[in-house]
């Protein structure tokens, strides 16, 4: 039924372009912005109305959208496919509130291994972690793939101005790719004596993890001697399966532990963040955790009209069903959100990018669209010419800081300062162009067909007040929480990822091909066993 309402009311919306509706009222922006917090979600530059808002919300009401929320946050086992519950929110929830899920009290655990990776950042800092030699642990290498590495990463780099002087002058790295080549830069620099690896898988059995684990114990045994005491004094793990962490050769007193309720792509709030908080300091990581429990609350509480998460969803679910935009563009207008497009990708396709329902039924309309990005200023000189003058719509997220530069380093403060503005600027110029096209130029039929723009690109703006832990913590918490409205909506288990695993297995089977351990080409496609031969000579 809502479906139905929603596609009439398109058809009224599609005649108007956004010129048009922005022309139409120019308090256009007072009625459609929102905020929690340090976040300001402008969905203005969106082609709706607040009518189509209150259809969309009739179609949250029909999927039992508050029914969900409740799921979720009681610790159902809304991961169906894997019979768990998605608690990634209890990582945020402070000391003091009570949870208890089953038998389990959530918060004290959650607590005990945040006090434990407070005991292993102090240690790092304070420059009290000794390599077996006795040097000074100076370099922290986390080796993790998906997300026991995006989020860290990116995370990681956000913060940099928040991070926080350390005696031993940590350096942290990141190595994720299974050709080892990241790693074997890194190893090509780092001292042996005085380099610690952190081994981040929720599974511990993600081959190229472990293929990048082996690399570096090889590599620390060929100049510290092959000793239980390199594999103590060098590693730590983080992970759900203790027993195989011990079997790897990590002592218990090295292993932080994440919950199988944590799903691997919602784990920078757990110990798998320990890079983060390596960077930030214990103050800055909790500080990022309050910003997204301020979101969580947000999230149960806030009436949908002016809920951030769930009107992200509701207005992403009218571009991908109704208007048929099946690409959405990540634009952070801020140089230290390099990896966010990247981490937004895996959040939003591994979890959404579904063509069964929760019963097991095909879909019946599109989920999650295809989404990419990059920083903003510098997509503008690369693929910013499709966005405005190419055949496909695309929905923009133009993402950035009101505020920058408190304190001047090394340069001048103005310089910085201006550098700043400049982005901004561009910002603003950016999505106001996409969206008003010819309309937001002077006398724009003078001009020749191929320097005209059409408009009508939708886009949403996320102002934060300024990039810090808190203001980092609520944007993600904001788009996991979005993610999730949008599943309950499609009728799909986003915490799954069945996808991604036959496609390891046939691996499995090819690489005994490429060693030679198996000769036959048998069942294998013709494509595949040319290539084979090639490679094989
Ligand atoms: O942390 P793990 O278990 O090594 O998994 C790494 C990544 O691999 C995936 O399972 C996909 O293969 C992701 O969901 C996950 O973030």
């Amino acid at each position: 039924m809502s479906w139905r309402i929603l596609a009439d009311h398109a058809d009224t919306m599609q005649e108007q372009h956004l010129a048009q509706l922005f022309a139409a009222d120019p308090q256009r922006f007072e009625s459609l912005h929102c905020e929690c917090g340090p976040v300001l979600f402008d969905y203005s530059k969106q082609r709706l109305s607040e009518q189509t808002l209150s259809e969309l919300f009739g179609l949250a009401r029909e999927s039992k959208l508050n029914d969900w929320i409740d799921r979720l946050f009681s610790g159902e086992q809304v991961n169906c496919t894997e019979g768990r519950p998605a608690m990634h929110w209890a990582l945020r929830l402070p000391a003091d509130a009570e949870c208890v899920v089953g038998e389990e009290n959530i918060t004290a655990q959650v607590h005990e291994q945040l006090s434990r990776m407070e005991h292993v950042v102090s240690k790092l800092h304070a420059g009290q972690w000794r390599g077996v030699t006795g040097e000074v642990v100076t370099d922290v290498v986390n080796i993790g793939v998906g997300g026991s590495d995006l989020g860290p990463l990116m995370i990681s780099d956000a913060l940099c101005d928040s991070a926080v002087p350390t005696s031993s002058r940590l350096t942290v790295h990141f190595a994720s790719t299974m050709d080892g080549s990241q790693l074997s830069q890194l190893l090509r620099e780092l001292n042996p004596h005085s380099t610690l690896f952190i081994i981040s898988s929720k599974s511990f059995t993600t081959i190229d993890t472990l293929s990048n684990a082996e690399t570096a114990r090889h590599w620390l045994q060929r100049t510290l001697g092959d000793k239980s005491a390199v594999l103590h004094c060098h590693f730590l793990g983080v992970s759900s399966a203790a027993a195989k962490m011990t079997e790897w050769g990590i002592s218990e007193e090295n292993q932080l532990q994440i919950w199988d309720w944590v799903g691997g792509r919602y784990s920078l709030w757990s110990a798998i963040g320990l890079p983060i908080a390596l960077t930030v300091g214990m103050g800055g990581f909790r500080q990022m955790l309050a910003g997204a429990h301020l979101m969580d609350e947000h999230f149960k509480s806030a009436p949908w009209e002016c809920n951030l998460p769930v009107l992200m969803a509701m207005i992403g679910v009218w571009n991908t069903n109704v208007l048929g935009i099946n690409a959405q563009a990540i634009l952070p207008y801020d140089g230290r959100l390099k990896h966010l497009p990247m981490y937004f990708e895996q959040l939003e396709m591994e979890s959404n990018g579904k063509s069964v329902t929760r019963d097991g039924e095909p879909v019946e309309r599109n989920t999650c669209p295809i989404i990419w990005g990059d920083v903003g200023p510098n997509a503008q000189h690369a693929f910013y010419q499709l966005l405005h003058q190419g055949t496909e719509a695309v929905t923009c997220d133009f993402i950035m800081p009101a505020r920058r530069y408190h304190e001047a380093h090394d340069q001048p403060m103005e310089e910085l300062a201006s550098q700043h503005e400049l982005a901004l600027a561009n910002c603003l110029a950016q999505s106001r162009l996409l969206a008003l096209g010819d309309a937001a130029l002077k006398d724009p039929e003078s001009m020749p067909a191929y320097k005209r723009y059409r408009g009508n690109q939708p886009s949403s703006t996320l102002l934060l007040d300024e990039l810090t832990p808190y203001s980092l913590g609520a944007l993600i918490a904001m788009y996991e929480h979005k993610v999730f409205v949008q599943s309950v909506i499609w009728r799909i288990n986003p915490f799954d990822q069945w996808g991604v695993e036959m496609g390891k297995r046939l691996a499995v089977d090819t690489l005994a091909r490429i060693r030679g351990e198996r000769e036959d080409l048998e069942g294998v496609d013709s494509s595949t066993a040319g290539l084979l031969r090639r490679i094989l000579g």
